[in-house]
């Protein structure tokens, strides 16, 4: 079962927003001023054309009405130059926001608690990687600054207008009307209709993941129909989504339309009636007729970018959504783990809403100490090393190390004090030394080299370009053995009390498994350690065995005093013997 990350609330989109522009606030403030001085420029053409227009009707000199042209011409040239340098600047904000903007979304996501990415599914995450954070970026990088464009060009105009004459500029009031019943019947759908889109777009992103994700299984128990029939009810709930924002637009788009024929006509007429009258004088009327032209066409921009903005607001309140889940999960420990002692008290887990699969478990492990856990498949190992390492929390008890309950420990702390290796690695495509300086970004070239002598890793120094060679996707592929050692390598650079080993010598075949482990032995000295034991002669070299079935702690001692017992260790070992030889 997933369970959607957050979206963000409104008030705390405004102050992520506001918190966004303020770390560029020269670069904003620079862009705004060029915006306001390219539309100053810009009104200066139709008041010079006005003023020419009363020139010709006063019968004034040529060469008056050719310096009022030439001013004209200066004026518009004066508008394109600032106009350029201002979408200049509004770009390059644009960008570096959107920048900004990306580059916390990954610390973010890399921040999650590793049961709630899980819950969420891989569908949410990627839909809000892949739609609604480009979505945010051109909402910053393109919509927002075209809007800024627009409220100030439109300002601009509309105090040219009032300027020139205060009655014919209160000709625009008319379109007020139309635009406020039209724009407050569209916002007041607009957001949750796009979240609901969004949302649609995730789950059919989901379904058709888990879906080519599953594939061969679907097909191994006949559940393709099945399958085809999930894709089609999500796709078919993202195309009313759809379907309902495309008719928010049409509805909306019809009032816009409408409402910019109005003042224009308004200011002819009225404006026809006064100059008759001798209140005004044409060239007013004239230069009036034109800003309110030139004023519909930013206002009526911004209004059908209402649209994009809603689009993007709602993008951007998906993306703080992740911040939203890093919040709610703050730590609460005052103190830091004071060694790598474990304790687990009375823990009872449950995967979601499932039965438990762990029952009121008591263990201490003292520091240093190197416990095995062993049992049958499906007996409880995995979840006990989940726990320890924080994914999870207990449903009922705690889980302390040196002192401290490990789900109150920060993330960051927590992965410095307790690591959990799988055999899941995953080798980014970068190169071998961004792989490793991720467990210790300081760590210099010889500690790194270091690392991977440690674990056996000889075929590091056969790389072409050593720890600069790029691995991963097709640079260079790693057998699994690899991976596994610069995951153990990793390890070592990171240093942490207490380490899990979860299969984490699986994929090395039984020699290589043998050298990595005694390597390791020397590494994990003084630690405590945790390992998960599927091959019994890694519990044979540990201090303790804890046995666990069903859930249960069944025994726990030294292999001699299990195997004295003649218990339920015992039986495991002899089964083992056997067919191991
Ligand atoms: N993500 C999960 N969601 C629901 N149930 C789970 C999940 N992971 C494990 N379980 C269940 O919890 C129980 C304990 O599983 P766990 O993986 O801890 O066992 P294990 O002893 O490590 O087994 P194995 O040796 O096969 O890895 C099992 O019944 C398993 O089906």
């Amino acid at each position: 079962m997933t369970t959607e990350l957050p979206v963000a609330e409104p008030e705390r989109v405004r102050r992520a927003f506001v918190a966004l522009l303020l770390t560029e606030r020269t670069r904003v403030a620079v862009a705004i001023a060029l915006r306001v001085a390219a539309a100053s420029a810009a009104t200066a053409a139709p008041l010079l054309m006005g003023r020419m227009i009363d020139s010709l009707s006063a019968g004034q000199s040529i060469a008056d009405i050719d310096m009022l042209a030439l001013a004209m011409a200066a004026a518009i040239a004066l508008a394109v130059a600032l106009t350029w340098a201002a979408s200049y600047t509004a770009n390059r904000v644009g960008e570096r926001l959107s920048a900004h903007l990306r580059e916390r979304f990954v610390e973010r996501v890399l921040q999650l608690p590793l049961h709630t990415a899980e819950q969420a599914g891989s569908g949410d995450l990627m839909t809000r990687t892949s739609v609604d954070v480009p979505q945010t970026g051109n909402l910053i990088r393109d919509a927002l600054p075209r809007a800024a464009v627009a409220i100030l060009t439109a300002l601009v105009y509309v105090g040219a207008m009032v300027w020139v004459n205060a009655l014919l500029a209160a000709c625009m009031l008319l379109a007020v009307p139309l635009i406020a019943v039209g724009a407050r019947w569209y916002l007041k759908r607009a957001r949750a209709g796009y979240l609901t889109q969004a949302r649609a777009e995730s789950r059919s992103g989901e379904a058709l993941a888990a879906t080519a994700d599953g594939a061969r299984t679907a097909e191994l128990h006949r559940l393709e129909a099945e399958r085809v029939r999930i894709g089609d009810t999500t796709i078919a709930a993202h195309w009313t989504a759809n379907k309902y924002t495309l008719y928010l637009r049409s509805m909306y788009f019809l009032t816009l339309e409408s409402s910019y024929v109005l003042p224009a006509s308004a200011v002819l007429v009225i404006g026809g009636a006064m100059y008759f009258n001798g209140m005004v004088s044409l060239g007013e009327v004239a230069a009036c007729a034109v800003l309110s032209r030139q004023v519909m066409t930013p206002l009526n921009f911004l209004l059908m970018m209402v649209e994009w903005l809603q689009r993007g607001f709602a993008s951007f309140a998906r993306v703080e959504g992740v911040a939203a889940v890093a919040t709610e999960d703050e730590a609460t420990a005052t103190a830091s783990p004071t060694d790598g002692t474990v304790e687990l008290r009375g823990v009872t887990f449950a995967y979601s809403t499932g039965p438990d699969v762990l029952h009121g478990i008591d263990l201490l492990i003292p520091a240093g100490e190197r416990l095995a856990v062993v049992g049958p498949s499906g007996a409880g190992k995995s979840t006990i090393a989940r726990l320890v390492s924080g994914i999870d929390s207990p449903r009922e008890g705690r889980v302390v190390i040196g002192g401290v309950d490990v789900s109150a420990l920060p993330l960051d702390e927590r992965r410095g004090h307790v690591t959990l290796v799988t055999q899941e690695h995953h080798v980014f495509t970068a190169t071998l030394r961004d792989n490793l300086t991720l467990a210790k970004p300081e760590a210099e070239d010889a500690e790194l080299q270091q690392a991977l002598a440690t674990v056996g890793a000889l075929w590091a120094g056969d790389l072409p370009a050593g720890l600069d060679t790029e691995l991963g996707g097709t640079a260079k592929e790693l057998d699994p053995a690899a991976a596994q050692q610069i995951a153990l390598a990793r390890l070592i650079l990171a240093d942490p009390d207490v380490v899990i080993l979860d299969e984490a010598t699986a994929m090395l075949d039984p020699r290589a498994a043998r050298d990595t482990e005694r390597a390791l032995a020397a590494v994990l000295k003084g630690r405590t350690v945790i390992g998960i034991a599927h091959r019994l002669h890694t519990a044979h070299d540990a201090d303790r065995i804890l046995v666990i079935e069903d859930g249960r702690l069944a025994e726990l001692g030294s292999h001699h005093e299990l195997l004295t017992a003649n218990g339920p260790y015992a039986r495991l070992w002899r089964t083992w013997h056997g067919t191991a030889g």
